[in-house]
């Protein structure tokens, strides 16, 4: 006797209709951002394609049918969208990106780097512990406005802490434009918490120090062990594995997580619209301030020493934007003195390189 199994099987119409399938594409984040850049037969001979990793050797992209090593050429980063050349990879053009961080390089080298594109989210966690600092948050946040990335507080380790209310209370006072989320990252929390941040084709990063909960939220949103195994290892020269820098993670239902190691100490540089949409307030008074080039210390009329004295702007907030803006102010300048360096270096290379070329002619 044949018995008809299908009663059992799934029948595909329903099973479908409860969990829809993403479009390859729509997992990987594609958005209407990037499709307006382009028109159909463009996209027909160069698919989109996102970078997924970025490697010393190239780019590893992913497409609708595309898993593929772009060699070193497209002045691109984890996140950005190429449109991939089959014949010519390293010529594939970058689309243009929603948002971008960047951070100067550590070390002698001034320059700036490309940390991460196309993030729609950047959740800056802390703990509600010692971990907890004004000034390090309104770091994060100004390199997130100037990234252009929304940025939301996570307060971690709720379960752990007698009394949130101070935290949550800090933590909102630094802008009405950040909210501020107070979750136990170990339970079922983070999933419901956040997500109205989390839909699929979101791209979304945790900023913050080691030890704040980052790899336990990354592990609750994939409902995986994620973070501990999801790393790609490669071998050295000397054989010794070492983890990728800058990954870009997808979960099933397409809800992509960067992986950027880079980004826990960051020092601000060509931030100067972050730090002035984070100190809106500061900037406003400066506004009204007698005299334009005001240095707020006992000049008379100076709206921002009068708006500490009433109360209006606290003390404390104003030397913390005093500092971050001279910091600012350093390192921007240090760029700006790197790149007409590099430029007068060109210009001398091109100029020797001139004269040799006309006496080799003249030989
Ligand atoms: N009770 C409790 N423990 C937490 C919470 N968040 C994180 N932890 C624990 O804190 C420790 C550090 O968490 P991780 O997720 O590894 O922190 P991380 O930010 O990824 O740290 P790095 O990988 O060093 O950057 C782990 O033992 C977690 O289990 C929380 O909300 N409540
Ligand atoms: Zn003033």
């Amino acid at each position: 006797m044949t018995r008809d199994y299908s009663q059992f099987l799934p029948t595909s119409g329903t099973s479908e209709a409860k969990t829809p399938k993403r479009a390859p594409l729509d997992i990987l984040g594609w958005q209407s951002f990037f499709a307006q850049q382009t028109d159909l037969d463009i996209l027909d001979a160069t698919p989109p394609v996102r970078v997924v990793e970025v490697h010393r050797n190239g780019l590893r992209v992913r497409g609708d049918g595309i898993d593929a090593l772009v060699p070193p050429g497209p002045d691109a980063t984890v996140g950005d969208w190429l449109l991939y050349d089959a014949e010519l990879p390293m010529r594939s053009a970058v689309l243009e990106r929603k948002s971008l961080f960047k951070r100067r390089a550590a070390g002698h080298d001034r320059s700036l780097q490309m940390i991460a594109a196309n993030v729609d989210t950047a959740f800056v966690v802390t703990s509600c512990n010692d971990d907890f600092n004004v000034a390090r948050l309104e770091r994060y946040l100004a390199l997130a406005f100037e990234a252009e990335v929304t940025p939301v507080i996570l307060l971690t380790k709720a379960d752990l802490c007698e009394d949130t209310a101070a935290y949550v209370t800090d933590a909102q006072s630094i802008s009405d434009r950040v909210p501020v989320v107070l979750l136990n990252a170990k339970s079922e929390e983070p999933a419901a918490k956040l997500a109205v941040w989390c839909t699929p084709g979101q791209t979304i990063a945790f900023l913050g120090t080691s030890g704040v909960g980052k790899s336990t939220l990354v592990n609750a949103l994939f409902g995986t062990e994620q973070a501990e195994t999801g790393a790609i290892r490669e071998d050295d020269s000397r054989g010794r594995h070492t983890t990728t820098s800058r990954q870009l993670h997808f979960t099933e239902n397409g809800l992509g997580i960067l992986d950027t190691p880079g980004m826990r100490e960051l020092q601000l540089a060509e931030a100067g619209s972050g730090l002035a949409d984070l100190f809106a307030d500061v900037v406003e008074l400066e506004t009204q301030c007698k005299f334009r080039d005001c240095a707020h210390e006992s000049e008379p009329g100076c709206a921002v020493r009068a708006a500490i004295e009433a109360g209006t702007l606290g003390a404390d907030r104003f030397e913390r934007w005093r500092k971050l803006e001279a910091e600012e102010r350093h390192n921007t300048a240090s760029l700006a003195e790197k790149r007409a360096y590099d430029k007068n270096f060109g210009k001398m290379i091109k100029t020797v390189t001139k004269a040799h070329k006309g006496r080799k002619g003249r030989r």
